[in-house]
C-alpha cells in the first residue's frame, strides 16, 4: 500500500486544545558519543518540533554542555562514563524511547544496551548503533519489546538480516523478520519501505535531498515523538516517514538539492504538518 496524503490524514489526530506539556508526551533519545553528540541534538530537537511536550536526552557526559545549548528545550541526563554510555539509568517514565543513534560499539555500550533490553517492557525505537549491537547479539532480538521500530538503512538491515539478492527477496525477509519479532521494520531508502508482519507500505515523499548526514538521526526522533503522542508505533512510522519526506519536498524549490541539510528537515517539520491541512 501507497502511504498517501489521505493515508495519513485519516491517520492523524488532532490535539487537544486543553493539552499540556504533561499531557503531549515525554521521548527519552539514548545515544551520543564522542565526536557523535551531533546525532541526539538533531534527534531530540525533531522529537520536540514534532509535537511531543518533553523531550530528555541520556548520553554520555561530554556531551552535557553541547545537548544544553543546541537544544535548551530539551533536558539532559549523564552516563557515568565521559565518552560512551556505559549505564542506562533514568529516574522517569518516557511515553517512548528512542535508542541507538551515534552510540558506537563500545563493549561497555553494548553491555549497557543489553542490561537496558533486559528491564525493557514498553515499544522502543531503535536505529543504528543499536541494531548494530543487535546484529552482532542475535540472541539478544528475543529481549526487544513487542511493537517495537527498527529503522534499519539499507547496509544496517544487511548486517541484522544478511544479504539479499533483491528488492523482492529483502522484502520478504523482513516480513519474516516483523511476524518473528513483532516488530515494525522502516526499510530506509528511495522510497523508504514499512513492514508490518504481512503488510508492506511504501511512503510517497522524499527526494535526495535526504540523502545527508542526520537524515535519519531526525527520522527517529520523530518517530518516538509521535509514540510518545500515544500514537500506535506502526502509525507513528508511517506518519513520520510520510512528514520526514514532505519537508525536503517542500524544501526544494527553496534549498536546492545541494544545501538541504539534516536541521532542514526540523525545520520544515512545521510547513509538512501545514500542508495536510491544506487541499492537494
Ligand atoms: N552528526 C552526527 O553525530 C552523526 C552521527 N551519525 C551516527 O554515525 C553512526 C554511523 O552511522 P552510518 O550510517 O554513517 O554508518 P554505517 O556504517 O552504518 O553505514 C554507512 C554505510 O551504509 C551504506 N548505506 C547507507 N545508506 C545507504 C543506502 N540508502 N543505500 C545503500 N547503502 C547505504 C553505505 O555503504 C555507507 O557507507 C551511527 O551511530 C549514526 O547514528 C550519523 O547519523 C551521521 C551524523
Ligand atoms: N535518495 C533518497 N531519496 C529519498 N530519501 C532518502 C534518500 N537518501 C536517503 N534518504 C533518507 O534519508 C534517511 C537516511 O537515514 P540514515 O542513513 O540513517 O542517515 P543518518 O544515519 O546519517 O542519520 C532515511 O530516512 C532515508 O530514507
Ligand atoms: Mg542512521
Amino acid at each position: 500500500m501507497k502511504i498517501t496524503h489521505r493515508e495519513i490524514i485519516s491517520r492523524i489526530k488532532k490535539t487537544d486544545p486543553k493539552s499540556h506539556k504533561g499531557t503531549l508526551g515525554h521521548a527519552l533519545i539514548i545515544g551520543g558519543s564522542y565526536g557523535k553528540i551531533g546525532s541526539v541534538c538533531l534527534s531530540a530537537k525533531a522529537a520536540l518540533r514534532t509535537g511531543c511536550g518533553l523531550a530528555t536526552v541520556f548520553l554520555p557526559e561530554c556531551g552535557y554542555d553541547i545537548i544544553q545549548s543546541v537544544v535548551p528545550e530539551a533536558m539532559a541526563i549523564t552516563d557515568v562514563q565521559h565518552k560512551c554510555i556505559s549505564d542506562i539509568q533514568f529516574d522517569f517514565l518516557p511515553q517512548a524511547i528512542g535508542i541507538g543513534l551515534g552510540m558506537g560499539q563500545d563493549a561497555a555500550t553494548q553491555q549497557a544496551l543489553y542490561a537496558f533490553l533486559r528491564q525493557s517492557t514498553q515499544p522502543l525505537v531503535i536505529d543504528a548503533d543499536a541494531l548494530n549491537i543487535l546484529s552482532g547479539h542475535q540472541e539478544w532480538l528475543s529481549l526487544v519489546p513487542k511493537g517495537s521500530v527498527l529503522t534499519p538503512h539499507p547496509k544496517e538491515f544487511e548486517r541484522l538480516i544478511g544479504k539479499s539478492d533483491s528488492v523482492a527477496h529483502s522484502v520478504a525477509q523482513a516480513k519474516t523478520f516483523s511476524a518473528r519479532h513483532q516488530v515494525v521494520l522502516v526499510l530506509k531508502g528511495a522510497p523508504t519501505k514499512i513492514v508490518w508482519q504481512n503488510e508492506v507500505f511504501e511512503n510517497t515523499t522524499g527526494n535526495a535531498a535526504l540523502a545527508t548526514a542526520g537524515s535519519g538521526d531526525v527520522l527517529t526522533g520523530m518517530i518516538t515523538s509521535l509514540i510518545a503522542q500515544s500514537y500506535h508505533p506502526l502509525d507513528a512510522a508511517l506518519i513520520a516517514v510520510y512528514l520526514h519526506g514532505k519537508t525536503a519536498d517542500l524544501a526544494l524549490p527553496e534549498t536546492g538539492m545541494q544545501a538541504f541539510i539534516a536541521s532542514d528537515i526540523i525545520n520544515y517539520i512545521g510547513k509538512a504538518y501545514l500542508s495536510l491541512s491544506s487541499a492537494q
